[in-house]
C-alpha cells in the first residue's frame, strides 16, 4: 500500500479520544469519522471489510482466538461435557495465563486496529470465562484483562463483547466483489464461538438489517434537509420520504423473520447464547486481575453481554420519528454507575462494590448506547439535538397527507417491534420453557432462584433472569417499548 504523504489529512495523528481533534481539524480516526462514521453506502457498518488480523506484535492474541475456535472449546456448563473436552479447554486457558503482557501503545494510532484488538481480546475473554467449570471463580488473567482495559479506554467502550464486535466488525465478503455495498448474501463472519452456521446466520441477520437500513438513514438525511425549508413543497417531499421509510422498515422486519431460515431456536438458546453472557447474567462476579500494577486502569462496571439493542439503527429511527422511551428501565440491570462517555467506567479501587449486583438507575435503552462505537453514540446525540424535529414539524404543518405518512412510518416501526417480540418468544421464551420442562426439579428450582436474583441483557441473553417468571418481565419491557412506539402516532385530527 502506498504511504500517504505526511501532510495528507488522513496521515494526521489520531486525535486524543478525550480531547478530540484540535479546533478546525477534522476527526480522522476513521475515513468517515467527520460524518460520525456513518457511511452513505453501508450505514453503521464500515464501508470496507473490517481488519481480519492484527499485525505481528499482537499475533499471540490472534493465535489464542484461532486455537479456541479450532479446538472447539465447549461451554463449561454443558451438561454432558466429556473429560477430554474439559482438558482441552483447561490447556487453552493455561496458554492464556502464560501469555506475556503485550504492549498496546502502538495500537492507539489506529482506530481500526483498536477495533480488531477489542474484538480479539473480548472474544478470548468470553471463551475463557464461559469454558470455565460452572462453579469456578471468574478471574480474567492479566494478559487479557490489562490490554483489554487499555484498549477500552481508547475506544470508550466496556470490556465485554458488544454488538459491534459480533456484527458490525465481524464480517468479510464470501466472494471478492468490486460492488460499493456488500450484497446481503455475500457475507460471512470472522469469529464464531461454536463454528455453527446457526451462529453465523444469527449475526448476519443483524448485519443484513444494518445494510438494508442504509436507505432509512438516507431518508432521514433528506427529510432533515426538507425540514430546514418546511414549506408546502417540503411537506409533499417529506410525505413521499416517509412512505419510502415504511417500505424500508417492513423490509427490516422481513429480514428479522428470515433469521429462522438459518438459526435454530433451541441451538441458539442452549449452545450459542450462553457464550455471550455478560457479568450480569451470572451469579459469579468477574474479577479483572493485574490491575494493581495499573492504577491508571479503572474497574469496569458496564458488563452486559451484546444485544441488538446496541444497534444504532433502531435507536436512530426512534430519535428521528420522535418515539419517546422515558421509563424503559423495566429491564435495567446490573451495572450501575452513571455513564461516563466511555461507558467503560470505573471505580477507583478493588474495594468497589460488586457492580454486577447493583441495580442500575439508568434506563436500559439509554444504557445500551454506552456499548455503541462512540462516533455512532455521537451521531444519535446529534440527531436528537436537531432544532427541527420531525414530529413537532408534522404537528405544526397540519398537513393531512403528511400526518398520515408520519403515522404510517410509526406504525411500520411498531410492526417491526411486533415481529421482534415473536422472534424473542421463539428464540428465548419457548426454549427456556422447554429446557425447564425437561430439567430435574432441583435444577429448575436453582434456575428460578438465579432468575429472581438478577437481570441481564445480551443478544438474546437478557432473560435468564426471566425464566422463573416465564419471561414476563422481558415481554413486559419489549411490549412497553412497542407501545411507546405507537404512542408517537397522531390521533386522527392531530394531537
Ligand atoms: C434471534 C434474534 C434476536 C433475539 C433472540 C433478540 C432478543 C432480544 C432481547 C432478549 C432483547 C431485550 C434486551 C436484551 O436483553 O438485549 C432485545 C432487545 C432489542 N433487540 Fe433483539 N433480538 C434478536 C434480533 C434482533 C435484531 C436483528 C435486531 C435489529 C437489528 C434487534 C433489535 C433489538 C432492539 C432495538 C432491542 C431493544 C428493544 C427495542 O428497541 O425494541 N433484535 N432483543
Amino acid at each position: 500500500m502506498a504511504l500517504l504523504p505526511p501532510n495528507h489529512f488522513l496521515a494526521l495523528p489520531r486525535p486524543d479520544v478525550f480531547v478530540g481533534p484540535p479546533q478546525g481539524v477534522v476527526d480522522t480516526t476513521t475515513l468517515a469519522a467527520h460524518d460520525f462514521d456513518v457511511d452513505t453506502r453501508t450505514g453503521f457498518m464500515p464501508p470496507d471489510p473490517p481488519i481480519a488480523r492484527l499485525p505481528l506484535p499482537w499475533e499471540p492474541w490472534e493465535q489464542l482466538l484461532d486455537e479456541a475456535q479450532f479446538r472447539r472449546l465447549q461451554l463449561g456448563s454443558k451438561i454432558d461435557i466429556t473429560d477430554e473436552e474439559k482438558a482441552r479447554s483447561e490447556s487453552w486457558r493455561a496458554c492464556v495465563i502464560q501469555l506475556p503482557l503485550l504492549p498496546t501503545a502502538d495500537l492507539f494510532q489506529s482506530e481500526l486496529l483498536l477495533r480488531r484488538a477489542h474484538h480479539v481480546l473480548a472474544c478470548n475473554m468470553h471463551f475463557y470465562i464461559h469454558s470455565l467449570p460452572p462453579t469456578a471463580e471468574i478471574r480474567i488473567p492479566p494478559p487479557i484483562a490489562v490490554p483489554l482495559l487499555d484498549v477500552c479506554v481508547q475506544l470508550q467502550l466496556p470490556p465485554v463483547i458488544t454488538y459491534s464486535d459480533v456484527v458490525l466488525y465481524n464480517w468479510a465478503l464470501k466472494v471478492p466483489s468490486a460492488e460499493p455495498t456488500p450484497a446481503l448474501d455475500n457475507l460471512r463472519c470472522l469469529t464464531l464461538f461454536t463454528g455453527m452456521r446457526d451462529e453465523e446466520e444469527f449475526y448476519l441477520a443483524s448485519a443484513r438489517i444494518e445494510l438494508r437500513g442504509v436507505d432509512a438513514l438516507e431518508i432521514m438525511r433528506a427529510t432533515m434537509d426538507e425540514l430546514f425549508i418546511s414549506d408546502a413543497l417540503a411537506a409533499r417531499r417529506i410525505t413521499r420520504y416517509l412512505h419510502s421509510l415504511v417500505r424500508v422498515v417492513d423490509d427490516l422486519a422481513r429480514l428479522l423473520l428470515a433469521v429462522r431460515d438459518g438459526c435454530d431456536p433451541d441451538v441458539f438458546y442452549h449452545e450459542i447464547r450462553p457464550w455471550f453472557n455478560g457479568a450480569d447474567s451470572s451469579s459469579r462476579k468477574w474479577t479483572f486481575d493485574g490491575l494493581d500494577a495499573h492504577p491508571e486502569l479503572a474497574l469496569p462496571t458496564e458488563l452486559s453481554g451484546p444485544s441488538a439493542a446496541q444497534s444504532s439503527l433502531v435507536h436512530a429511527m426512534d430519535v428521528f420519528l420522535g418515539v419517546n422511551h422515558p421509563a424503559d428501565s423495566a429491564l435495567s440491570s446490573s451495572p450501575t454507575t452513571p455513564q461516563t462517555p466511555s461507558g467503560s467506567h470505573v471505580e477507583p479501587s478493588t474495594s468497589a462494590p460488586d457492580a454486577a449486583h447493583v441495580q442500575s438507575e439508568v434506563p436500559f435503552l439509554a444504557r445500551m448506547r454506552a456499548y455503541m462505537p462512540r462516533h455512532h453514540r455521537n451521531f444519535l446525540r446529534h440527531l436528537g439535538a436537531t432544532p427541527r424535529p420531525l414530529r413537532a414539524a408534522v404537528a405544526r404543518m397540519g398537513d393531512v397527507a403528511l400526518t398520515e405518512a408520519y403515522n404510517a412510518a410509526v406504525d411500520a416501526l411498531r410492526r417491526f417491534r411486533d415481529v421482534h417480540l415473536r422472534i424473542v418468544a421463539l428464540y428465548i421464551i419457548s426454549p427456556s420453557h422447554r429446557g425447564l420442562a425437561s430439567a430435574p426439579a432441583a435444577q429448575a428450582e436453582a434456575v428460578a432462584k438465579v432468575c429472581e436474583s438478577q437481570t441481564n441483557s445480551g443478544m438474546g441473553s437478557s432473560t435468564s433472569l426471566l425464566l422463573g417468571t416465564g419471561g414476563t418481565r422481558l415481554v413486559k419491557f419489549l411490549k412497553g417499548v412497542r407501545d411507546r412506539t405507537s404512542e408517537a402516532a397522531f390521533e386522527s385530527g392531530g394531537r
